[in-house]
């Protein structure tokens, strides 16, 4: 197969099937921070966006294209003519641009979705490859659904959509159906039945409906696959995609059984994770391999004494490797701006000069209330303060009563386009009030679909965290805030959905590239 046969490639998906997480919308901004710190870890191709989808994406898909070096940029599109045209369009000015054309192959998607027999779907990605290949000789197709598809006639459409002039053919368990030996013979019996597989890279993308995505990524690595797609913290459609973390220090960890290089730099992997689960709202599980809170952590005495007499007793990865350390900057109420800016970079975080300003300011506030301010102190005031799309509403004051014998009361301040308001609402709690009182400010009628509350740090003093979802005539939203006062956070956290939500609601109704304009991320008509 072509390419350099040890190494494996990193196809991050993050930006486009990680963005197709039910909640997930990222604005302009976060997606450019997203990019570059995926180019930062050293991923070999970034998939930005469907550019057809919505003038959003197209947008994203063209900015990252021009901005990220080192990288190569793809963008999704169906086996049509116009997607393609759209989506070279949008990735044209990027260093080695990449479209990636896909059409599913399964009997039951031709029947029941695409209402085209296996003729027709053969001729269709053929024709769109070659059509394509015209524009870039970096064409990646994939045939969606492949797991459930017929293995003679995928080998068929694999042979033609390489004679045409893909170079990268991708084998995606769209449905997370497969099991990991099943799904090495499967991949073996592609690589020995199409005769000109050697001129194409073998790719897989894998979702995680049984949990099994790692697994069956691996085992595809094991039998000739030598580019896998993946996204952080392995978010995206339904149950999500393979989680690139757990694949990279998979490699890494068992060079014995897995003899492959990797151009990740793994010391970024955690600071990746974090932003994206941050600017996501997507939050990650404790217990989640790699990047989970608890992933090197030692609760019980045997396990304890071990690691003090030796790491290598219950640790099978050094966490210096992920990027878990102290780091070197310990920063407080004494930092000054150089301090920050410096730890914000070693992060991840590039800064306009204004932004950095606000940050500061924000920083000096909150470390006159905290002790030490942690990296993620500082990521969650990134994401308040910086990556937000304009706000409408703005929190200017809150105060709460409550306690035992005391109805929960909240009276809030919000400046709606510019003008205060305040209103004084009960509630079951302290939260519930200050909740009805924003309700009653902005006049929005959002179902609260989720609540979570998790204190960043430890102590008593710790930043609380508060990402809520919430849904309005089928839009759905997060939100995050972040405060050592925990009713703050929720009040912050829910006006920073209510902006979302008024952003999309916009974004949804701004007319479209051309005819591209969707009504809702990830839905048609
Ligand atoms: C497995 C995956 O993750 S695939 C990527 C999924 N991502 C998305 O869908 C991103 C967001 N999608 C969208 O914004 C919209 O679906 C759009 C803009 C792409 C298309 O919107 P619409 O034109 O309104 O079509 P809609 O989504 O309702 O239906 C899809 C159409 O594309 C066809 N289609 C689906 N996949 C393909 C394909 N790979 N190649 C060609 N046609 C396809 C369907 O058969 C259907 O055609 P029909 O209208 O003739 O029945
Ligand atoms: C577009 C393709 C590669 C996809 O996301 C899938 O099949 O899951
Ligand atoms: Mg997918």
């Amino acid at each position: 197969m072509a390419g350099d046969a040890d190494k494996i490639l990193i196809f991050d998906t993050t930006l486009r099937d990680g963005e197709q997480s039910p909640g997930v919308s990222l604005n302009m901004e976060e997606k450019l921070q997203i990019g570059r710190q995926l180019e930062k870890l050293g991923v070999d191709v970034l998939e930005a966006g469907f550019p057809v989808a919505s003038p959003g994406d197209f947008e994203g898909v063209q900015r990252l294209a021009r901005e990220l070096r080192g990288v190569q940029v793809a963008a999704l599109a169906r086996a049509v003519e116009k997607d393609i045209d759209t989506a070279w369009e949008a990735v044209r000015d990027g260093e080695n641009p990449r479209i990636h054309i896909f059409i599913a192959t399964s009997d039951i998607h031709l029947k029941h979705k695409l209402r085209m027999n296996r003729e027709e779907v053969l001729e269709r990605a053929a024709a769109a490859v070659r059509h394509a290949a015209r524009y870039t000789g970096n064409v990646e197709f994939s045939a969606e659904d492949a797991t459930r598809s017929d293995l003679d006639f995928l080998c068929r459409v694999f042979e033609a959509v390489i004679e045409a002039g893909a170079t990268t053919v991708n084998f995606p368990d769209t449905v997370g159906y497969a099991v990991p030996w099943d799904f090495a013979r499967m991949i073996r019996r592609v690589a020995e039945h199409t005769p000109n597989i050697h001129k194409a890279v073998l790719s897989v993308h894998c979702h995680n409906d049984l949990g099994l995505a790692t697994a069956n990524v691996l085992s595809a690595v094991a039998n000739g696959a030598r580019q896998v797609e993946c996204t952080v913290n392995g978010i995206g459609e339904r149950a999500g995609n393979t989680a690139m973390e757990e694949v990279v220090m998979a490699i890494r960890t068992r060079k014995d059984l897995l003899p492959f290089s990797l151009g990740i730099d793994t010391r970024h992997i955690l600071a990746t994770s974090r932003m994206v689960s941050h600017l996501t709202g997507m939050v990650v599980q404790p217990n989640k391999a790699i990047v989970g809170a608890n992933a090197f952590a030692h609760e019980s005495g045997i396990h304890q004494d071990g690691v003090l007499k030796e790491r290598t007793t219950y640790e099978i990865m050094d966490p210096r490797d992920i990027g878990l350390t102290g780091g070197a900057i310990v920063l407080g109420k004494h930092s000054g701006r150089h301090a920050l800016k410096a730890k914000l970079e070693e992060m991840g975080y590039r800064l306009a000069e204004d932004d950095l300003d606000r940050v500061f300011a924000r920083f000096k506030n909150l470390a006159d209330r905290k002790k030490d301010v942690f990296d993620e102190d500082l990521e969650a005031l990134v994401a308040e303060v910086v990556l937000r799309i304009p706000d409408r509403y703005r929190l200017v004051y809150l105060h709460v009563a409550g306690g035992s014998g005391i109805r929960p009361t909240a009276t809030v301040g919000v400046e709606v386009d510019g003008r205060e308001a305040f209103r004084a609402c009960m509630g079951a709690g302290p939260i519930d009030a200050a909740y009805k009182a924003v309700a009653e400010l902005t006049g929005t009628k959002s179902r609260l679909l989720r609540f979570t509350v998790s204190s960043i740090t430890g102590g008593t003093d710790a930043q609380g965290e508060v990402t809520v979802r919430l849904e309005e005539d089928g839009l759905v939203v997060s939100g995050q805030g972040a405060d050592p006062d925990i009713i703050t956070a929720s009040v912050r956290a829910y006006l920073n959905a209510l902006n979302r939500l008024e952003y999309k609601k916009k974004n949804a109704a701004a007319p479209g590239v051309g005819a591209m304009c969707r009504t809702e991320k990830g839905s048609g008509r």
